[in-house]
Order: structure tokens, then sequence, then C-alpha cells
């Protein structure tokens, strides 16, 4: 299996691209290329039919959709007053010059009012050159929309340093409930901090305890929904995680000439996906994700690792592929535990053995259906002495109670040097509460730690708010801290080894339901069990993770159960796709 990988950057290191193209080529010349960069989408993603009456004048700009007879669409460009807008005033000259019904709404200046528009250097150029091609520029004040119009949200792109409020904050709304045919943003979605991928959101930034994620959940995010972003000179960071990855849409890269230095290709962050070199039964996906292999010129290719031995020949025996012992199963909670025990098996493991609470050494079922391929195991006390347990996945509906915090200590006590060992869930919440005993084990042991935000904020002693300020950092930081490959869960995953950090491109909205972290961990135990690094089981077994829902989601489209992609997955169902 190999891994593609693609340097992601964050808002500093695109400007040292722009101070190298800035060596060489006017500044007006590059907004251009952005400006015809945009256009080649535009045109290509989104077309609408030209608009054929010219010389529509300022007054009348904001009844244009009305006055045609055929309602068919108006590119409208809400504009800041930066040189993301500049880039979105040079859009709008062009798509005039093709005959396109195009309006400007302006959300900081009243051009009418003040002698001179807010614009300064290319802006004001590009601001010149809408106004020569007739485009109208009005006040946000006007805005309207139809839901035949392409919206184009030029209001922030990297220059964005605070909250977006007043009119600002208003545009982001109407943008975002304007139910247009698409939106298309520039460089960044605005409100969205390219570095971090957290969104601004409509209650403060501070708010959250460790660990409770729902004081911050539900609070109205201050940043545009987009279909698909346009991004200029590298890709960024914060278009592909958090907040990010579901307001980016689907995001385009166009360098405009820009070969970021040798040293940027560096980046510490990258995004990645996996190859097999298997067929799938949903091999659209799969082949799409070939194609973007080939195109792309900036990928790299590494990770040629951890060839599973399942694939490498007929002739071995199920000993070979590794066994993985599952402790978790508290009163209460033997469903995680299972699901995590059976994942194992379900990407390769050759066996599989649940340890949980005495409750259910008799009743080993699983919604009702027996666990037959699973083992039981009935004293951790051997763990150290004995060599059969490839790879350990603590914490799978362990319990925070006196019995889960028992089988935690029992494990991470008996640690041998070398022991291949996942903790998830509440094996971290005793991982968090236990002395720096437990974190030094780590060390010895070859870890993988998978906590979700508030799970990684109790890891680290601070806020589910701070986590998600940065968590690039964050990750990194969880790695450094316990000494092990660090999964830090949520859309666009990411994951540590405390040096780099490595941003998933699978998965999609439907893995965020029960018991779906629970398989993870059965996922990465497995491969962890086969041989695999802990970096290559955490990397490909996020990727195979997220790829399994997006094949199911796939799935149930083409059938049309589910035409919409609406949350239906329930965690067993990613089984049937690994
Ligand atoms: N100069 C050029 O030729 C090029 C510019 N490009 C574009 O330029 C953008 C960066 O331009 P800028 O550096 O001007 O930055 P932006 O256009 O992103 O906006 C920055 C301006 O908005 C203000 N601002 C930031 N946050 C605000 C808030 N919450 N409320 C109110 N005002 C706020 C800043 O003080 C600054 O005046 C890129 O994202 C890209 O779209 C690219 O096309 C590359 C070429
Ligand atoms: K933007």
């Amino acid at each position: 299996m190999q891994r593609v990988e693609t340097p992601l950057y964050d808002a500093a290191q695109i400007r040292q691209g722009e101070t190298q193209l800035f060596a060489h080529h006017d500044s007006f010349a590059i907004m251009q290329r952005a400006a015809e960069a945009l256009l080649t989408v535009i045109n290509e993603c989104f077309p609408l039919a030209k608009h054929l009456t010219d010389n529509v004048d300022e007054n009348a700009a904001e009844n244009i959709t009305e006055n045609r007879a055929e309602n068919r669409g108006t590119y409208r460009v809400v504009l800041g007053c930066g040189n993301n807008a500049g880039d979105g005033l040079v859009l709008a000259a062009r798509l005039k010059q093709q005959g396109q019904a195009v309006i400007c709404y302006t959300v900081f200046d009243q051009p009418r009012s003040q002698s001179l528009p807010p614009f300064t250097g290319d802006a004001a150029q590009a601001y010149q050159m809408a106004q020569d091609s007739g485009v109208p520029i009005v006040p946000v004040a006007k805005w309207q929309s139809q839901p035949t119009d392409v919206i184009i949200d030029a209001i922030f792109g990297i220059g964005l340093d605070r909250p977006p409020t007043g009119d600002a904050q208003w545009a982001i709304r109407a943008i975002n409930q304007a139910n247009a045919a698409a939106v298309v943003a520039v460089d960044v979605p605005s409100g969205l901090r390219c570095d971090t991928g957290q969104a601004y959101t409509d209650v403060a930034d501070e708010a959250g305890d460790i660990d409770s994620i729902d004081s911050i959940e539900g609070a109205d995010l201050n940043a545009v929904q987009a279909d698909m972003t346009v991004t200029f000179i590298g890709d960024k960071i914060g278009l592909h995680t958090a907040d990010g990855k579901g307001l980016s849409g689907q995001v385009v890269v166009a360098t405009l000439g820009a070969v970021l230095p040798a040293n940027l290709a560096e980046a510490t962050v990258v995004r990645y996906h996996c190859v097999y070199h298997r067929v799938y039964h949903c091999g659209a996906d799969e082949r799409r994700r070939q194609q973007q292999l080939n195109q792309s010129g900036q990928s790299r290719q590494s990770g040629q690792s951890g060839q599973s031995r399942r694939f490498s020949s007929g002739n071995q025996h199920k000993g070979d592929f590794g066994h993985v012992l599952t402790i978790g199963g508290g009163q209460g909670m033997f469903g995680g535990a299972a699901l995590a025990a059976v994942s194992a098996l379900k990407v390769g493991a050759g066996k599989s053995s649940l340890y949980a609470h005495p409750d259910y050494q008799s009743q080993f079922h699983l919604d009702g259906t027996p666990l037959y391929e699973v083992m039981r195991c009935h004293d951790l006390h051997a763990i150290d002495a004995s060599i059969c347990f490839n790879a350990i996945c603590l914490g799978p509906g362990l319990g925070r109670d006196d019995w889960g915090w028992a089988q935690f200590k029992t494990v991470t006590e008996r640690l041998t040097t070398n022991q291949r060992l996942l903790i998830d869930a509440d094996g971290l919440y005793h991982l968090a509460n236990s002395d720096n005993h437990s974190a030094n084990r780590l060390e010895n042991a070859i870890a993988v730690i998978t906590p979700h935000e508030g799970e990684a904020a109790r890891l680290l002693q601070i806020t589910v708010a701070a986590v998600r300020q940065d968590k690039p950092a964050i990750v990194k930081q969880l790695a450094q801290t316990y000494r092990c490959i660090a999964v830090l869960k949520g859309a666009g995953t990411l994951i540590s080894d405390g040096n780099s950090v490595w941003i998933n491109e699978s998965g999609n909205v439907n893995l965020a339901t029960a018991g779906t972290g629970d398989v993870l961990a059965g996922v990465i135990s497995g491969l962890l069990a086969q041989g695999y690094t802990p970096l290559d089981a955490a990397l490909q077994g996020v990727y195979r993770h997220g790829l399994a829902a997006d094949d199911y989601c796939a799935e149930k489209k083409r059938h049309s159960v589910n035409k919409a992609g609406g949350k239906t997955l329930r965690a067993s169902d990613l089984w049937s796709y690994f």
C-alpha cells in the first residue's frame, strides 16, 4: 500500500511564496492570474447563461435578475477591502466582459457617499478595472439573491485576523442563507482561519470546559459555507481539517506560477490518502484517487510500508496475522469493546480476544448476535509473561469507575518494552488522571492514542476551545507529551509522531455516530498486530476507516436508499467495506 502526501501550508508560508512571485512579476499581473484561475473554474463548474442586455447601471443593478425574462441567475461577488476583494473585482470584470450578469457588493464602503473606495494598491486597480468594465458595485445593504445565482465570496482571504463583525458578519450569514446554486470561495471561505481550520463562531472562543464538548457545540459558525474553494499559491492547512473540511467544499489549487521554496516542500503538515493494490467493490472512488495521483505534480509518494502479510501469499496460518487483545466492556458498556474486537478481525488480524467485566463472561453478544469469532480472555495478570498478544487495545467501553481504573493499572504496570498498545476512550480518561509514571511507560511501549477533542483537552489539561483553536499544534503536543503516535479524531482527523502532522483525506460527517470510534480503535489495533509500524497503523487505519464510510455513502446513493447522503450509518456497517 502506498501513501500519497500533498504538502499543506500556513499563511506565513504562502506569504513567502507570494514574495517570491512578486520578485519576478508585477503583483497586479498575479492578481489577474488568480482571477483567471477563478474564471476558468467557474466557467467549467458553474456556468450561467450569458446576460444579453449590457450597460446595466448601478441603480438598476439590484433588479438584474427580476428584469430578465428567464431567471437564469447572476454572479454575485461579495467584497471585503483587501486583495481577496481585489481577486473578486478582477473576476467580476472578466465575467462582465464575457457578457455575464454580475454584480459586486461592498461590505466596507459606500462608493457613492465616499470620494474614494477603501481599496488600496492592487485592489484599487482591480476596483478601477471592474468599474471600467461596467460592473455594478453596490453596498451590501442592497443584497438580494435568487436560488439560480452563483455567489463568489471575496470578503476575507489569508488576511483575516479577527472575528467578522457588523456588515461582514451580516454578509456571511446572507451568503449562507441564500440557498444559491453554488458558493465559490476565493482563496479561503471568509471567517475560516486558514492555519488551523477553525471557523469563528457567534460565541466567544474562550467558552468550554475541559473535556466538555457540549458547552461549545451548537454555536453558529461565523464563516462562509462554500461548495468550492479556489485557493492560491499553495494548498492550506485549514481547508482540510476541523471546520474547514466541511466549509471549503471541493478545493482547487491554483499555484499562479509559484514554486514554493524547497524548504517548504518539506512541509510539516501534509494531507494524505492511501492507494491500494487491489480492486475494491467501490472502484470509482479509487480510480478517481489514482487519477488525482497521476495528475498531481505536487504530491509525493511514501510509506511503501507495511504491506500486510495477509496479501503476500496463500500459505499462512491465522497466527501469522497477529493476535489482538481488547480490554474494555465495563458494566453497561460491552458494545464498544465488542465493536473494537470484531473490527480488528475485519482488517485482517488473525485472532481477537476480549477481556471484559465479569458480568459479560457468560453473555458474549453484540446486539443479540453471539461473538463467535472473538475469544474470551479471563486473566489480565498473565499478559506480561504472554507472547501471544501482538497488540493490546485498551479502553473501548472500559468505564471510568474503579473496575475500569483497576484494569488500566494492571495493563500499564505490566507493559513490556515494545508492547504494541492502543489507548482509546475511557483508557484515555485514566491515562489523563494517572501520574507521569503511566505516560513514561508509554515511551517504552509502541503506542498509539486516539482521543477526540474532549479527550485531548483532558490529556493536556486545557479546554476544548483551546484544542479547537489549533488542532495541528495540539496533535503534535499530544504525541510529544505522551511519547507516542497521536490521532486527534474529528473532521479531517490529524495524526502526529511529534514531529510531522498528517491530515486524512477520507471520511465524512456520517462518521460522527456512536461506536465509530470503537471501530477505529479495533482497526488500528488490528493493523498493529499484523506488524505495521504504529505510524503506518494509525495513518492507514484512519484512512481505511474513513474510506469505508465514503464507500458506504456512495453505495447508498447509488442504490437510491439515501440520495441526500444523510446520516444513516451504524458503526458496524463499516465492516462490510474494509
Ligand atoms: N496581492 C496580490 O496580487 C495577490 C493577492 N491574493 C489575494 O489576496 C489575499 C490576501 O490579501 P490581503 O492580505 O489584503 O488580505 P484579505 O484580502 O484577506 O483582507 C485583509 C483586510 O481585511 C482586514 N480584516 C481582517 N479581518 C477582518 C475582520 N474580521 N473584519 C474586518 N476587517 C478585517 C485586514 O485588516 C485587511 O485590511 C489572498 O487571500 C488572495 O485572495 C492572491 O490572489 C495572490 C496575489
Ligand atoms: K474568501
